[in-house]
C-alpha cells in the first residue's frame, strides 16, 4: 500500500474532483459519511454523548459533515469549533451552514481554556481539529484542549490523523498532540503511524477509502510503501516440480566467537528453512561440535583459531555470504574481514558485529559489493550513520547512506523499514514477541537464504523482513509474546509461506493494513 505525501494527497483530491466531475464538497461529504458509517455500525444508535471538535479547515469540515449525519440519525451530539484561526476553508463554511439546517444547537465556538466542556470518561470525543494541513506549532490553549481530551479518558476517534501530528516532521511538543484511541485515515495510512516517536499517538488505525481517482492511485509513484501480503506475493518465486537443491543456491554464514556460536546456528538454520539448497557455516574451532550436533543439515568450515574468526578463507563457491552474527570485534577478526572484503565479489548480508566493524572502519564500506544488505538495530544504525535529531532525520540520513554506498539498509524494530536510495519499504508484520535474543540472527538467515534462491537483494530483504514478522505473528498464537524465542520463528517459516496463499479475512487486522470495504 502506498503512502502518499502531503502534496500528493492534495493533488489526488483535486484530480478526483476534476475527473469524477464532482465538487470538493462532495468529496468531503463522502469522507464525513464514511466516518459516520463506521461509527453507526458500531454504536447502533446508542445514546452515548459524542463531542465533535472541529477545526476551521477541511479536517474540521469533515467533522461537521459527521456531526450532521450523527444528529440526523438521532445521536446525542455536541459540536464545537476550535477557533485557532479566523480563516475558514470554503468547504468548512458550506458545511457550517448545512449543520444549521438540521439542529438548533449551533456549533459552540471555543477560543480559550474557559470554553472547554466537561467530558465524562464514557463519552466519545471526535478529533477533527487538524488534519494534514497542520504546518506550525499548535497554540498553547489548543494544546491544553488536547490534554483535556487525554485526562477525560474518553474514547477519542481522530479523523485522518491525530491532531498535532505533521505528515513530514516530528512535532515540537508531545503535549500538543491528540492521543487517539483510534484513527480513521483517508486513502492511505500516514508514515507517522509507523515511526517510533509518533506511532504511540494512535493506538489503532484504519484506512477509509473515499474513492479517489483509480488512475491516480495506481500510477502515482510514492517514496514510501507499506509491505503487506499483496506487495510480497508478486515477488514470490514458485518452485519447479523438477527442481533440485542446486537450483536454490549455497549460503555461507560467517560468524560466531567463543560463547556466541548460537547466533551462527540460528542464522544458518534460518537460511536453510527459508529454502536455500545448501548451507555452510564458517566458525571458530570451538563451535564445531555444537554446530554439527545441533544442526546436522549444515556443513561446517572452521577457522584456524579456537575462539575467533581470524581468516575468512574457503574453497567453496557460495551464492551469497552472511557475515557478522556473534562474530565479535577482536582485532584479528577486523583484519580478517578487511582481507576478505578486498577479494570478495559474492553478494553479502552483513549484521551485528559485521556492522559494528564497518561503523568503526568506514573505509571498508567502499569494498562492499553493490546492494550489500545491512541489517542494523537502532544502536548499530547510530554507530553506522551517526546520531539523528528525530525519526525523519534518521530516515534522511539512512537514505543518504544507502545512496552513497549503494547498500540496502534494514532499520530494525517494530515496523522495520528497508531503505534503498530514496525508497522506504515499511513492514507490516511482526510483534513484540520478536524482542528476544537471536531474532535478528534469524532475519539475517532468511534474507541470505532468499538471495541464494535467486531473489534480487532488495526483493529478498523486503520479502525476508515480511516473512520473519509473519512467522512471529503466527507463532505468537501458540507461544504468547513472552515465550516466543528465535528458534520458534524459524519453525514457523513454513506457516508464513503457506499463509501467502490463504484467502484474506473479510476485514484484516491492524498488523496488516486495515481497509474498510
Ligand atoms: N477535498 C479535500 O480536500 C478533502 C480533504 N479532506 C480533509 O482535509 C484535511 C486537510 O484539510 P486542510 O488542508 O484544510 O487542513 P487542516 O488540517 O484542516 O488545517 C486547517 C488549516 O489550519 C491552518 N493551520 C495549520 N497549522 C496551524 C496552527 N498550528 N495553528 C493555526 N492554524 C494552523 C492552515 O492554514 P494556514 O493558516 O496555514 O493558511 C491549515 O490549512 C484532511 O486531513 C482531511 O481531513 C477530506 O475531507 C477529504 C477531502
Ligand atoms: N516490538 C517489536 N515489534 C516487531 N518486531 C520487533 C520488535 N522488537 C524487535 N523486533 C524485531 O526483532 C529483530 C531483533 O533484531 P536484533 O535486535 O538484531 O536481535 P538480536 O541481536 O538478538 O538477534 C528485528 O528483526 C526487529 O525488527
Ligand atoms: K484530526
Amino acid at each position: 500500500m502506498k503512502i502518499f505525501s502531503k502534496e500528493q494527497i492534495y493533488e489526488g483530491d483535486k484530480l478526483t474532483t476534476e475527473r469524477q466531475g464532482i465538487h470538493s464538497t462532495d468529496l468531503m461529504e463522502r469522507a464525513g459519511e464514511q466516518i459516520f458509517n463506521w461509527m453507526h455500525l458500531r454504536m447502533q444508535g446508542a445514546q452515548v454523548p459524542i463531542h465533535v471538535f472541529c477545526g476551521i479547515g477541511n479536517n474540521g469540515g469533515d467533522g461537521l459533515v459527521l456531526a450532521r449525519h450523527l444528529i440526523l440519525a438521532g445521536y446525542s451530539v455536541k459540536t464545537y469549533v476550535v477557533n485557532y484561526s479566523h480563516k475558514r476553508s470554503k468547504d468548512f463554511l458550506i458545511n457550517y451552514d448545512r449543520i444549521k439546517n438540521v439542529t438548533k444547537d449551533w456549533p459552540i465556538l471555543m477560543e480559550s481554556e474557559e470554553d472547554f466542556p466537561m467530558i465524562a470518561q464514557d463519552d466519545i470525543i471526535v478529533d477533527a481539529v487538524f488534519g494534514v494541513g497542520l504546518n506550525r506549532p499548535v497554540a498553547n490553549w489548543v494544546q491544553a484542549l488536547f490534554r483535556h481530551f487525554k485526562t477525560s479518558n474518553a474514547f477519542t476517534l481522530s479523523i485522518d490523523i491525530p491532531s498535532g501530528l505533521y505528515l513530514d516532521k516530528t512535532p515540537e511538543h508531545e503535549s500538543g498532540i491528540v492521543n487517539a484511541s483510534y484513527t480513521l485515515s483517508f486513502t492511505c495510512p500516514k508514515l507517522v503511524f509507523f515511526l517510533p516517536e509518533t506511532a504511540q499517538f494512535t493506538k489503532q488505525w484504519e484506512v477509509l477509502d473515499i474513492g479517489l481517482d483509480a488512475e491516480f492511485m495506481q500510477t502515482t509513484q510514492t517514496d514510501a510503501v507499506i509491505i503487506g501480503k499483496y506487495e510480497v506475493l508478486p515477488i514470490y518465486k514458485p518452485r519447479d516440480p523438477f527442481s533440485h537443491k542446486g537450483h536454490f543456491g549455497h549460503c555461507l554464514v560467517v560468524g560466531g566467537s567463543y560463547g556466541k556460536i548460537g547466533a551462527v546456528i540460528l542464522a544458518s538454520r534460518a537460511a536453510l528453512s527459508s529454502g536455500c539448497g545448501l548451507v555452510t557455516s564458517y566458525i571458530p574451532k570451538c563451535g564445531y561440535t555444537a554446530l554439527q550436533a545441533s544442526f546436522p543439515e549444515a556443513m561446517v568450515i572452521t577457522d584456524n583459531d579456537e575462539n575467533h574468526i581470524t581468516d575468512i578463507h574457503f574453497e567453496i563457491a557460495p551464492s551469497v555470504i552472511a557475515v557478522g552474527v556473534g562474530m565479535g570485534t577482536d582485532y584479528k577478526t577486523i583484519s580478517a574481514l578487511e582481507n576478505f572484503l578486498k577479494h570478495n565479489n559474492t553478494p553479502l548480508v552483513i549484521d551485528a558485529d559485521g556492522i559494528n566493524i564497518l561503523a568503526k572502519n568506514q573505509s571498508f564500506l567502499k569494498l562492499l559489493p553493490k546492494q550489500t544488505v545491512l541489517t542494523p538495530h537502532p544502536k548499530e544504525l547510530e554507530r553506522l550513520i551517526g546520531k539523528w535529531s528525530d525519526d525523519f532525520d534518521k530516515l534522511e540520513k539512512a537514505k543518504a547512506f544507502s545512496k552513497k554506498h549503494d547498500v540496502i539498509l534494514v532499520i530494525k524494530g517494530a515496523h522495520s523499514i528497508t531503505v534503498y536510495g530514496n525508497m522506504l519499504y515499511i513492514n507490516s508484520t511482526g510483534n513484540p514477541g520478536l524482542a528476544t535474543a537471536g531474532s535478528g540472527d534469524v532475519l539475517t538467515g532468511i534474507i541470505t537464504g532468499l538471495i541464494s534462491q535467486g531473489y534480487d537483494a532488495l526483493s529478498a530483504t523486503v520479502f525476508g523482513v515480511y516473512l520473519h514478522g509473519k512467522s512471529a505473528d503466527i507463532a505468537v498464537e501458540d507461544y504468547g509474546y513472552q515465550s516466543l524465542i528465535a528458534s520458534h520463528v524459524i519453525e514457523y517459516f513454513g506457516a508464513a509461506y503457506l499463509d501467502l496463499f490463504k484467502q484474506p479475512e473479510p476485514v484484516e487486522d491492524n498488523t496488516e493494513n486495515k481497509k474498510e470495504s
